[in-house]
């Protein structure tokens, strides 16, 4: 457990850098992680997610820079001789050992007693609410119980901060959302640092209380899930996140803090309070999220407003997703409740009004 005080990071990365050979894989990350914090490391595949983890773990060397654990550098730290457990995908279970043999693998590297070793492993076992599969040959375990096995043996030793590399990423659908819940309410319960890394954005956005955003070994984004969603740094996040629209054009006026932006769709309005307000003239970005666009068959009275033929529908669970054109050919999502379209034949009304405030589009950065 942590003893850290809580204005102080448990987890520091200073300017790291990870070359393989010639291959640059990290670029020079910085990130501090606070005590207790649910931190999720996300990104597409390539992007260094995986070596910022594993050398958090000790698995790898920084090739410059500083990692610093509870403010001690680790970078020559070995792994076992860090309090940071790693939970991977393929868990990594010894074959060779039972259940409770397995979460007491790691209290037996430190030179804990037997009696102990196997009180403290009973004692995970029943907190994982796996504890009638104790003496069972992990091989005979479902992946959702291998995946709870793997648990205990990480948090037996009860580590400062546990670091997760896609650990859902084999089990179905229905078990990872599970698994989702365990995982949150086990991380709020013990308090400890969870530092998860994985491609699944819907499983980043609910667990994480912070995510960053990695692309090409560099860190986007570092925020909020919410804060991502509503206010992505720029095109490279808003593109990644999804679910929102992203259109391109000319500053033509600058009234206050409101950037009226010529698109080819047409000319709108976007509030640029918090960022760096472009010239006149210059080519700006902004994006509004799906679920911010409001629309009707008939005219609305909105700052911005853009007539649209729909092209098709996506409905997943009580959510609909239209997707629709406007004259000149730019591409518009609109995400709203299934139940706000019950009244609307889609089909036969063909075209929409969409509108949106200037306050709901975002202005994005470089
Ligand atoms: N040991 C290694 N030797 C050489 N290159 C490596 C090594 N490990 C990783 N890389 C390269 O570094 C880059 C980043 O790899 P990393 O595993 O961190 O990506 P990732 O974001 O976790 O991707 P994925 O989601 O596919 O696991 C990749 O281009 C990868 O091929």
């Amino acid at each position: 457990m942590t003893n850290s005080p809580a204005s102080q990071p448990i987890v520091e990365f200073v300017d790291v850098v990870k070359r393989f050979g010639d291959f640059e894989a990290v670029k020079g990350i910085d990130l501090e992680i606070m005590p207790g914090e649910f931190i999720a490391i996300m990104g597409s595949s390539g992007c260094g997610k995986t070596t910022t983890l594993r050398m958090l773990a000790g698995l790898e060397a920084p090739t410059e820079g500083e990692i610093r654990l509870d403010g001690q550098v680790m970078n020559d730290v070995k792994p076992h001789d860090r309090d940071t457990p790693m939970v991977w995908q393929s868990l990594a279970l010894f074959p060779f050992l039972n259940v409770r043999e397995n979460v007491e693998f790691g209290l037996k590297m430190r030179g804990v007693g037997p009696d102990e070793r196997k009180d403290r492993a009973m004692r995970w076992l029943e907190r994982m609410e796996i504890e009638q599969f104790a003496e069972r040959s992990v091989d005979q375990l479902s992946g959702g119980q291998r995946q709870r096995v793997a648990l205990a043996r990480a948090l037996v030793t009860e580590p400062k901060v546990l670091l997760l590399d896609e650990p859902l990423s084999a089990l179905d659908a229905h078990l990872v959302i599970r698994m989702q819940q365990v995982l949150t309410k086990l991380q709020r319960d013990l308090g400890i640092t969870f530092v998860y890394v994985t491609h699944s954005q819907s499983e980043a956005f609910a667990m994480a209380d912070r995510v960053v955003i990695m692309g090409d070994g560099k860190i986007a984004q570092v925020g909020k899930p919410r804060d991502i969603y509503r206010a992505p740094a720029n095109r490279f996040v808003a593109e990644f996140v999804g679910r929102n629209n992203i259109l391109t054009g000319t500053v033509t006026e600058l009234a206050g803090s409101t950037v009226a932006i010529a698109t080819p769709a047409g000319t709108f309005t976007v509030s640029a309070e918090g960022a760096a307000l472009p010239a006149v003239g210059a080519t700006a970005s902004f994006v509004i999220a799906a679920d911010l666009v409001h629309f009707s068959p008939d005219p609305m009275a909105e700052e911005n407003s853009v007539e649209c033929s729909l092209i098709s529908e996506e409905f997943v669970g009580s959510v609909m997703t239209l997707f629709l054109e406007s004259k000149d050919g730019t591409e518009f999502k609109v995400q709203t409740q299934e139940r706000v379209l019950a009244n609307i034949d889609l089909k036969a009304t063909g075209r929409f009004h969409l509108g949106w405030s200037a306050a709901s589009a975002h202005l994005l950065g470089e």
